[in-house]
């Protein structure tokens, strides 16, 4: 028995430019302001779901917390049971919180390393279809809004902690040398990429400390020619490529990675590969991609 996340719900962000998120948000990614309780707060739609993307004033710029669904009320209490089994501290949301989230319910505590999560379920959809602003449809449905890279400190912990307490499963895992991330040269690490629905990966982290609680966030479109067309904006608003078009190994995923305001990358890719967990058995992969992704542009 373990919990049963569906999927990547939502993302917050704590910024100390919203302006500067809402150019970004709108005029490179493409996504759809919309509308939310709090006037300071930035709220972006890429589907029927009333906000994936929740922007706060704060005096930092950094990811502030993921949302993740369960199926419905039931779940979220055997959610509550589970955690308080495997000893993992949790908080109830006051009603300021959900309202901001347009959820039913939800629950909130932080992994060892101190990444903020929440699971919720009762999320709003908006009665109205998204109108996105270069009419980019973005993937999500059961899939959810795409997939998230975390920094952790301990690898080993970290497949234990995701598998075994959250219940994400095991789809992937790739090593990299120590050196990389700062260890003994001749050591290595695993990057392990976890899944909960169809998406390839939902989850994935780095064992690296990183300031912005996030190495990147993933947005799925459903056309090659709207990545180009992100491309071309990336180019014409000057924002910061962290690494070219490229087709990952794993995920078979065609994207790109820019710099967002949260000091975090977006990974912004169509074409992702969809798994069936009656079939897959994890892999290892040999290769970041099977051609570009050079993260050298950014470094
Ligand atoms: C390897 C990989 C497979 C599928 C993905 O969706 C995906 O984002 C990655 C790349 C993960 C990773 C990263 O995000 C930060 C920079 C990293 C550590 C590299 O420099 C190589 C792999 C990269
Ligand atoms: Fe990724």
């Amino acid at each position: 028995m373990t919990i049963d996340i569906r999927s990547m719900g939502y993302v917050r962000v704590s910024s100390t430019d919203l302006e500067q998120w809402r150019h970004f948000a709108t005029k490179v990614l493409g996504l759809a302001e919309g509308r939310g309780p709090n006037p300071e707060h930035l709220y972006f739609q890429i589907d029927a779901v009333s906000a994936r993307l929740v922007v706060v004033p704060g005096d930092v710029d950094q990811l502030a917390c993921t949302g993740w669904e369960v199926a419905d009320h039931r779940a979220l209490q055997a959610a509550r049971e589970h955690l308080q089994a495997a000893g993992v501290d949790f908080q109830d949301a006051t009603a300021e919180e959900l309202a901001d989230r347009r959820v039913q319910d939800l629950v909130r505590f932080e992994d060892p390393w101190g990444n903020v999560f929440e699971l919720f379920h009762g999320i709003t959809y908006e009665s109205h279809p998204v109108v996105t602003p270069y009419g980019a449809k973005f993937v999500t449905g059961d899939q959810g809004m795409g997939h998230i890279v975390v920094p952790v400190l301990d690898d080993v912990e970290a497949l234990r902690f995701y598998t075994e307490v959250l219940g994400f499963r095991l789809r992937d895992s790739m090593s990299m040398p120590g050196e990389f991330v700062g260890k003994e040269p001749g050591s290595k690490v695993w990057l392990r990429f976890l899944g909960v629905n169809p998406r390839h990966h939902s989850l994935a982290f780095l064992p690296m400390p990183n300031p912005a609680k996030c190495v990147h966030i993933m947005l799925e479109v459903d056309s090659l020619d709207d990545v180009g067309r992100a491309l071309e904006r990336v180019r014409k608003h000057d924002a910061p490529l962290s690494s070219t078009l490229g087709r990952h190994m794993n995920d078979e995923m065609v994207s790109f990675y820019v710099r967002s305001p949260g000091g975090f990358d977006i990974e912004f890719g169509t074409d992702g590969m969809e798994v069936d967990d009656a079939r897959w058995v994890a892999r290892e992969s040999t290769a970041v991609s099977y051609w570009g992704h050079d993260f050298s542009v950014g470094r």
